[in-house]
């Protein structure tokens, strides 16, 4: 095609880019350099310092703004001439539904979690709009494409879980760096400062050692009457990495095989000095300079006289720094203690949760972190490197103009490499054909295995509906009958009716039981998403089933599960519909959809920042 004819489909192709910021930025930046005048931005957040390093759109002054705006004027201060419409909101939000997307020619992901691509995904598909979508990890990045019929969709293919830990691991017998942030950042962190009422285990222990009283183990975390943040923060320390590491030696079998981890007590770190008296220049008084702390990023490192994140600390700075974010929380954000969850910009918390892993680790003979690196682990962050989002966004313009053209054939997916392969850094691949079992885009039914007399309506709706299958709004159906409705629009009268089935068992839910050889249906009309689900009845769930339930495929099904499936399809296809209630309650049971392919489920990834990663 010649340059003119790219130049006009350019120019006249209307985009909606979603995500504006360490992908969106460049993309915005080279979609206008390329020649697109029409884009619309959709980001739901607003700038942190954090994000200034790579996305160069936004400087200092633009802190706590909106990045789709500031994107937007950022980018018409060298392009005056663009129609750039600027959504600060979640692309999830029922004003882009599928008419929105249907003024697109193209649209364009750069987001960051797997739940908006996966809604994304599914407003592409209702509304045959193409998508474009991206993902970067450190060095890493790919770019794919996806068009309704002709190639994959985004869902097509199960995303690896995230890696998780046995709990004995984490509690007991930590062997490597990660296991320590993880108890720092799930046990410590959550039971000083977080909600106290959620059940968590501090004791270090291994089977069969002592447990110790459980409400004296609650109770031990709360500050004591007259007690000050100082005292506070020794006790804590003391029974942490000392008094537990001794309650866990006593069960001595558990340690023939393994190192003994040794108790830490502040008495033997610091000795006969004060280590009150060692935190930096301030004597220890962090409540009498409140003042200076406010509108900058509480930070115990600086109080400990610590500067330099990437340093190795020793054992009494990290003790230090213990010690003094503990103080820290207690003695300027009160009110935030009690409701706390790690968030890795949260730079108090970094420390708290560096210094108690490092400690730990020391205890275990694990190496130490620096902060920069256990921050890295804390949050789940491979570290952006700008390079990769800028080369990623010029991928995603250069498939959006093949796209665009209608040279579907000369599409790529393509990914970006750490190291050259056959001296390639970029390796574009052959797209791949629609997954016939896809429950997305080839509308393949799923088996829910569920124990009928214990899980509630209200179970399946966010277990199941919204968190496996991504509905961001669902409607469960059984046939026409409606069992739950959710979404901002529904009249108070059908809500309550609703509220009410919610806690309902299902094989208590009235007019229609929910039990075995039982098909419904879950929709998201926002998402023009619908899914047939087989209800397979079972009684034993293992523990990692708690539960007590399991999506799956239809290998789910047995032979005489799929006997039974066609025997109820035949006697519901000769059943007439049947009228349960006088009024609106119309209960039609529909024919059994036929369950004929085979497809197995993998489970979704549940992390807040999962980038699709198959190099
Ligand atoms: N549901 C959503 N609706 C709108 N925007 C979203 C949604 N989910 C994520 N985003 C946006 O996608 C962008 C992803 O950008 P990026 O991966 O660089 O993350 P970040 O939050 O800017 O940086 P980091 O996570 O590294 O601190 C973010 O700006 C985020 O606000
Ligand atoms: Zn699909």
């Amino acid at each position: 095609m010649s340059a003119m004819a790219d130049r006009g489909v350019i120019e006249n192709s209307k985009v909606l880019m979603v995500g504006a910021g360490g992908i969106g930025c460049e993309l915005l930046k080279t979609l206008v350099l390329t020649g697109f005048k029409h884009i619309h931005v959709i980001d739901m957040d607003t700038i942190e310092v954090s994000n200034l390093n790579r996305q160069f759109l936004f400087r200092k002054r633009h802190v706590g703004m909106s990045k789709a705006q500031v994107a937007r004027e950022a980018v018409l201060r060298f392009r005056p001439d663009v129609e750039i419409v600027a959504h600060h909101a979640n692309v999830k939000s029922s004003q882009f539904n599928v008419e929105y997307f249907q003024q697109f020619s193209i649209v364009l992901n750069g987001l960051d979690n797997l739940d908006a691509r996966r809604h994304v995904n599914r407003l592409c598909l209702a509304a045959d709009v193409p998508l474009v979508e991206s993902g970067t990890t450190g060095y890493l990045g790919q770019v794919t494409v996806h068009v309704k019929g002709r190639t994959e969709c985004y869902e097509c293919q199960p995303k690896p879980a995230p890696k998780t830990y046995p709990v004995c691991t984490i509690t007991s017998t930590p062997s490597k760096p990660v296991h320590c942030i993880v108890w720092a950042k799930d046990l410590p962190f959550l039971k000083l400062f977080g909600d106290k009422t959620l059940s968590n285990d501090l004791d270090v222990r291994t089977s069969g050692a002592e447990t110790s009283n459980e409400q004296e183990e609650a109770s031990f975390f709360d500050l004591q009457k007259d007690e000050t943040s100082k005292a506070y923060a020794a006790r804590v320390f003391d029974r942490l990495f000392g008094q537990n590491i001794e309650i866990a030696l006593k069960n001595e079998g558990a340690w023939k095989e393994r190192r003994k981890p040794t108790p830490l007590f502040i008495a033997d770190i610091f000795g006969s000095e004060d280590k009150h008296e060692e935190n930096g220049s301030e004597n220890g008084s962090a409540l009498e300079n409140k003042s200076k702390d406010e509108g900058s990023a509480l930070s115990a490192m600086t109080k400990v006289g610590l500067k330099n994140p990437q340093e190795m600390w020793s054992v009494k700075e990290n003790a230090k720094l213990f010690l003094e974010s503990v103080r820290l929380f207690l003695d300027k954000r009160k009110q935030e203690i009690g409701k706390l969850t790690f968030d890795k910009d949260d730079q108090l918390a970094v420390e708290f949760v560096t210094a108690a892993a490092n400690l730990r680790a020391h205890s275990f003979g694990i190496p130490m972190q620096t902060l920069f690196d256990a921050k890295g682990i804390a949050g789940n962050i491979i570290h952006a490197i700008a390079t990769t989002n800028a080369i990623i966004a010029g991928l995603i313009v250069l498939e959006a103009i093949k796209l665009l053209e209608k040279n579907l054939e000369a599409c790529r997916m393509t990914y970006c490499l750490e190291h050259a392969s056959r001296k390639l850094l970029l390796m574009p691949c052959e797209m791949d054909v629609p997954n016939p079992k896809c429950y997305v885009c080839s509308q393949t039914p799923l088996v829910l295995e569920v124990n009928t007399s214990t899980v509630t309506l209200r179970d399946v709706v966010e277990k199941i509906a919204r968190k496996k299958l991504a509905a961001s709004f669902p409607t469960i159906m059984q046939g026409y009958n409606v069992l739950c409705e959710t979404g901002d629009d529904i009249d108070p009268h059908s809500a309550a009716i609703y509220e009410a089935k919610l806690d309902m068992k299902l094989d208590s839910l009235t007019p229609v039981p929910i039990v075995d050889g039982v098909e419904i249906t879950i929709e998201d009309l926002q998402q023009d998403f619908s899914c047939s689900v087989y209800v397979k009845h079972r009684e034993d769930f293992s523990e990692e089933e708690a539960d007590e339930m399991r999506l799956g495929g239809l290998d789910l099904l047995t032979p005489a599960d799929t006997q039974a499936t066609a025997k109820t399809e035949a006697a519901l296809k000769s059943s007439s519909a049947e009228i349960v209630d006088g009024d609106e309650d119309t209960v039609m049971i529909d024919g059994v959809s036929a369950l004929g392919t085979k497809r197995k489920l993998e489970e979704e990834p549940q992390g807040p920042v999962q980038k699709k990663m198959k190099v």
